[in-house]
């Protein structure tokens, strides 16, 4: 009996052994088949490159649409873009000295004639602003080229910061800043000039939580948007604007401000475009599937591009048969939000090396995709990237401007002869572009 007891035991087990074989085996072809028909695709690049934006072009055009939870989401991002947009504006016109109702001056003559007519400020006299130097000499200023440096040829400190270093904007004399900041130090900031237009941006600044940020159903009240829509039609908040790429504005700006009477009604439906302008920025990594065939599932993951998020992209390599690695070109005169300091560019092209030269990568093709073509082809006419690379010297025309970009990131690729890189022009907020 115990021998016959044991032989049955003995028998069980194998034959639990041989399930849990037999188990592992099915388990690892499922999850081979499930291998073959996933296609990985990963969505990766800077903060604001426009990696979701892409995925909300994928899902109109291959996905069914959104869901009406998705849609709510849409439809408060993008009222609190107005919100945000507007509070970043006043918050600049303090810092870049801008005062409100400031009229932009025809020529540089009349910028002169009105600087001089103006009080010297205190601090201009005794203190260390950078425009006691360009105020000095303003009787030349006129004579000089657009991009001439500020600095005086002659002093050593001057020559030092001389030094070119890639993606800093050189100084130019811009005489209307200097205006704009003379006759800001006559009428004060924000919370002190006169008026309307500063009594609005004072509203729309108490509505504003450090810590919190807006409440939409507190903030947007009939008041709130003619407040908004007063200080977006101010001259200074416009010449304000005109200077954006100096500090950090959400790309959706002009499209909310256009739209503002439509985006704040009460039965308001976000359109499609209004779905690509929206800004949002992504927290973490987001899966969305859409079925090819009914053997194929390709599986995109949009990750956060800000510095913080990057941390949690790694999990995600392996098994990955192709990325779209983002970039906005536009933003070659813009600092990163994440130190105020290192060009959007430059950070592009670092981040893009730890990508494209990654030991996991070093056979895995790239699409790269130069995005917001559509800003970058306004910018160029009024900043050429001359300013920030100085190592270029083509023409300021689109193709021309783009190209050297595009060699800049090819360039980048360690394993030409393993791997290829697959560069394109995007605008990735155009409505159904890809549908054509
Ligand atoms: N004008 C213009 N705006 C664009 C373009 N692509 C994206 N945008 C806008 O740029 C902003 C940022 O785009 P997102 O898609 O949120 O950027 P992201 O790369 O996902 O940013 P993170 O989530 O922070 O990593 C949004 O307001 C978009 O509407 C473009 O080609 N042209
Ligand atoms: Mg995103």
């Amino acid at each position: 009996m115990g021998c016959s007891a044991s032989t049955a035991k003995e028998e069980d087990s194998i034959a639990a052994l041989r399930n849990s074989e037999i188990d592992r085996q099915l388990a690892q072809e499922k999850k081979q088949l499930e291998a073959e028909r996933k296609i990985k695709l990963l969505l990766l690049g800077p903060g604001e490159s426009g990696k979701s934006t892409i995925l909300k072009q994928m899902t109109l055009i291959y996905g069914n649409g959104f869901s009406q939870e998705q849609i709510e989401g849409f439809r408060s991002a993008i009222q609190l873009n107005i919100l945000v947009s507007m509070a970043s504006l006043i918050k600049a016109m303090d810092n870049l000295h801008i005062p409100y109702g400031f009229q932009t001056p025809e020529s540089d003559e009349s910028a002169l004639q009105r600087i001089s007519a103006l009080p010297m400020p205190e601090q201009l006299i005794h203190g260390s602003s950078d425009e006691i130097e360009p105020l000095a000499r303003c009787d030349t200023a006129k004579s000089l080229p657009a991009n001439a440096p500020v600095v005086d040829q002659q002093s050593n400190a001057s020559k030092a910061s001389l030094q070119y270093e890639e993606g800093k904007r050189t100084h130019t004399n811009d005489l209307v800043a200097i205006l704009a900041s003379r006759e800001y130090a006559v009428k004060g900031g924000t919370m002190k000039q006169d008026g309307q237009v500063a009594e609005y941006a004072r509203h729309i600044k108490t509505l504003e939580d450090t810590q919190f940020g807006f409440n939409l159903e507190v903030s947007m009240t009939p008041e709130t948007i003619v407040a908004v829509k007063t200080l977006w039609a101010d001259s200074g908040i416009q010449y304000c604007f005109s200077r954006s790429h100096e500090f950090q504005l959400i790309d959706s700006c002009s499209y909310v401000m256009a739209n503002i009477d439509r985006i704040t009604t009460s039965d308001f439906k976000p359109t499609e475009d209004d779905i690509l302008n929206a800004r949002i920025m992504t927290i973490g990594v987001h899966e969305t599937k859409f079925k090819i065939s009914n053997k194929m599932t390709l599986a995109i993951y949009d990750v956060g591009g800000q510095r913080s998020e990057r941390k949690k992209w790694a999990q995600f390599f392996s098994d990955t048969q192709s990325i779209i690695f983002l970039i906005a070109i536009s933003s070659y005169d813009q600092v990163c939000l994440e130190d105020d300091e290192t060009n959007r560019v430059v950070e592009s092209m670092n981040l893009f090396s730890s990508i494209c030269n990654h030991p996991l990568f070093k056979k895995t093709d790239l699409v790269l995709f130069l995005n917001k073509i559509d800003l970058f082809e306004e910018k160029i006419q009024k900043r050429p990237i001359s300013l920030y690379f100085q190592d270029y010297d083509g023409p300021n025309t689109l193709q021309e401007s783009s190209k050297y970009f595009v060699k800049r990131f090819m360039d980048i690729n360690k394993y030409p002869n393993d791997k290829q890189i697959y560069p394109h022009l995007t605008h990735a907020t155009e409505p159904n572009r890809q549908k054509r």
